[in-house]
């Protein structure tokens, strides 16, 4: 790159317009909507659509609700004039449907184009010309006299061809194609050559479409550029303001919202963002960007990822995983804080509010899609996001402090693996640490148990079956059972809290956690249980974290030699 890009690149110049009133201004309604999927979209593509894929997005563009949609260049290529005679012939076009056509400034052009349409109910033409200097100087060699003159003769020819058609609504679309690089006084002059070559009026509708063919300013160049014209066009009643933003420089959908704020009333572009280079604007975003206003976008996203199939099929490009409300992954917290706030979001979400869960700008469910994926766990992953998946997925809801302790025996596991950790493992690393020593096959499995009340006592024996097979009668008297069935145990171990945590409604088994300490040793550790029966739950959590303990202590319960310890933690 150059040190000193200024000698190789103008900063584009700001308009002058005290007065402007965009700023100030929101977005308070829908636009009319128009897709160029099927010609912007395609004609940017390596491979263009053929007529069956065409006509398949086209079914998909209406019943997705769009009401003007630019069908194709009939005069550029016999696929897109067959496709869409097929649509009229064999009326495919619903009645609330507009189809545009476009095409460059060439009466055998336009002759052939009005031909393709001929017989439809209601038809928009679109002309455009490049109007800009680079264009006027390079490309046509026109003065900006004679770029008027090139306009005002083909809107007349288009005019008199369309009046041999009158059972058809005919519209006129001018385009100043490179407006947004354009003198704002040439472009304010050509299209109003337009406005009146076409002699628009109640009944000669006419759409004038800005386009920032290539995006060359900020956004708010862009809205001050479309809020120029919209207070100068003439006859401005008469005149649907369209704007047709790209993303060269990534912000097409910003450069289409602030345009609506100065005036414009209707955009194009394509699903996802498709379209020349880096794109056109993106329909979808612009849309749901609105529905999170509150705004009904009139466009029916239900189902994103079926829509995201049939844009991915025709046009054999792919979706980035982090596109905005269709990606892969843009409902998917992986750090801690995020996953901590949507699960406290979720808790607190009622149905009848506004919307307001942390991180998330719009309800997945609104669009087809599920919570499945929004908390996923790796490596940047915190108690918060693990807590919310064994309590959505395993039914498991832990005490704050043993979902700190759980979340670190994760983590170790993530940064070891470096890997993400699928919902399914985690509920299976929460079953190994906590239910499985004091299931059968574990340490200290639970077998059976008695209890029997003494004056003031409670004592219990606790059957045992050991990893090596052999069963123990653990016996032991306490204030309460839970004091009975540590000191069968034998080691030197406190209960500092236990507790019922959740029922499970499939089995109707009960999760029992306690907090144990060996004494000062080395911090307290968790175990659990879950059983039907709340107190044989509560005994398994008691034998879990003893198995725990012994891992790290070596110490075994019982005290007695024929109790083995297998692992150290
Ligand atoms: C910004 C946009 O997306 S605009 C839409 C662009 N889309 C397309 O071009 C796709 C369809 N286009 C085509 O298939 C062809 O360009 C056709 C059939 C329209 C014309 O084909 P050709 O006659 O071979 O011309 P070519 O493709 O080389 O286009 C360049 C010529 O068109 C002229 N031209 C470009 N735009 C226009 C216009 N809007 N009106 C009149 N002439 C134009 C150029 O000045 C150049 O003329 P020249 O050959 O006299 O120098
Ligand atoms: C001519 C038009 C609308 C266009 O596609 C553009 O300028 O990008």
């Amino acid at each position: 790159m150059l040190q000193h890009p200024e000698h190789k690149y103008r900063r584009f110049p700001t308009i002058d317009l005290p007065d402007r009133r965009w700023p100030s201004r929101t977005i308070i309604e829908a636009p009319v909507w128009l897709s160029t999927d099927l010609r912007d979209g395609n004609q940017a593509l390596f491979e263009p659509m053929n007529s069956e894929r065409k006509l398949h997005l086209f079914d998909e563009l209406v019943r997705l609700g769009f009401k003007e949609i630019e069908v194709g260049f009939p005069a550029a290529s016999r696929t897109d004039f067959d496709m869409v005679r097929r649509l009229i012939d064999e009326q495919r076009v619903p009645s609330d449907v507009t189809p545009m056509v476009m095409t460059q400034l060439r009466e055998d052009l336009i002759e052939e184009t009005v031909r393709s349409v001929a017989g439809a109910r209601r038809v928009i033409v679109h002309l455009y010309n490049a109007i800009a200097p680079v264009w006027r100087r390079v490309v046509f060699g026109l003065s900006v006299d004679e770029v008027e003159q090139l306009v005002a003769h083909h809107v007349r020819f288009l005019r008199e061809k369309v009046s041999e058609y009158p059972q058809t609504e005919w519209v006129l679309q001018y385009s100043p194609e490179t407006f947004c690089m354009a003198e704002l006084d040439v472009s304010l002059r050509i299209c109003n050559a337009a406005i009146r070559c076409w002699d628009a009026g109640p009944s000669r509708s006419i759409i004038i479409n800005l386009p920032t063919t290539v995006e060359v300013a900020t956004p708010n160049v862009f809205a001050d550029q479309v809020e120029w014209m919209s207070q100068r066009l003439e006859r401005r009643e008469h005149v649907v303001l369209s704007v047709h933003p790209h993303n060269d420089r990534g912000t097409g959908v910003a450069c289409a919202e602030q345009a609506l704020l100065a005036g414009a009333q209707r955009v194009e572009g394509c699903l996802f963002g498709n379209g020349e280079r880096s794109g056109n604007l993106d329909l979808v975003t612009l849309a749901l960007n609105l529905y999170t206003q509150g705004i009904h976008p009139g466009l029916d996203f239900s189902d994103i990822a079926a829509v995201a199939r049939v844009a991915e099929q025709s046009t054999a490009l792919p979706i980035h995983p982090r596109h905005p409300y269709v990606g892969d992954l843009v409902f998917t917290a992986f750090s801690g804080s995020h996953q901590d706030a949507i699960a406290k979001g979720f808790a607190a979400q009622s149905a009848d509010d506004f919307w307001a869960v942390p991180y998330l700008p719009i309800d997945p469910r609104d669009l087809g899609r599920t919570y499945d994926s929004i908390v996923r766990v790796n490596s940047q992953s915190g108690k918060g996001g693990i807590a919310f998946l064994l309590c959505r997925d395993h039914g498991v809801k832990l005490p704050r402090r043993m979902q700190i302790e759980f979340s670190t025996i994760v983590q170790k596991l993530t940064d070891a693996s470096e890997t993400e950790l699928s919902s399914e493992e985690v509920g299976e690393l929460f079953v190994s640490t906590y239910l499985a020593p004091a299931r059968a096959g574990g340490e200290l499995a639970y077998i059976n148990h008695r209890l029997q009340d003494a004056p003031g006592r409670q004592s219990v024996e606790i059957e045992v079956k050991l990893l090596d097979g052999t069963r123990r009668w653990l016996k032991g008297t306490g204030d309460d059972f839970i004091d009975a069935a540590v000191s069968a145990l034998g080691i030197p171990l406190r209960i500092d809290s236990f507790e019922e945590c959740s029922r499970n409604s499939d089995d109707d088994s009960v999760l029992a956690v306690v907090e144990g300490n060996w004494h000062g040793v080395v911090g307290s550790r968790f175990g659990a249980g879950r059983h039907p029966n709340a107190v044989v739950a509560l005994i398994q959590a008691v034998l879990s974290v003893a198995a725990r303990f012994s891992r790290i202590t070596g110490h075994l319960p019982g005290d007695d030699e024929s109790i083995s310890v297998l692992h150290t933690e």
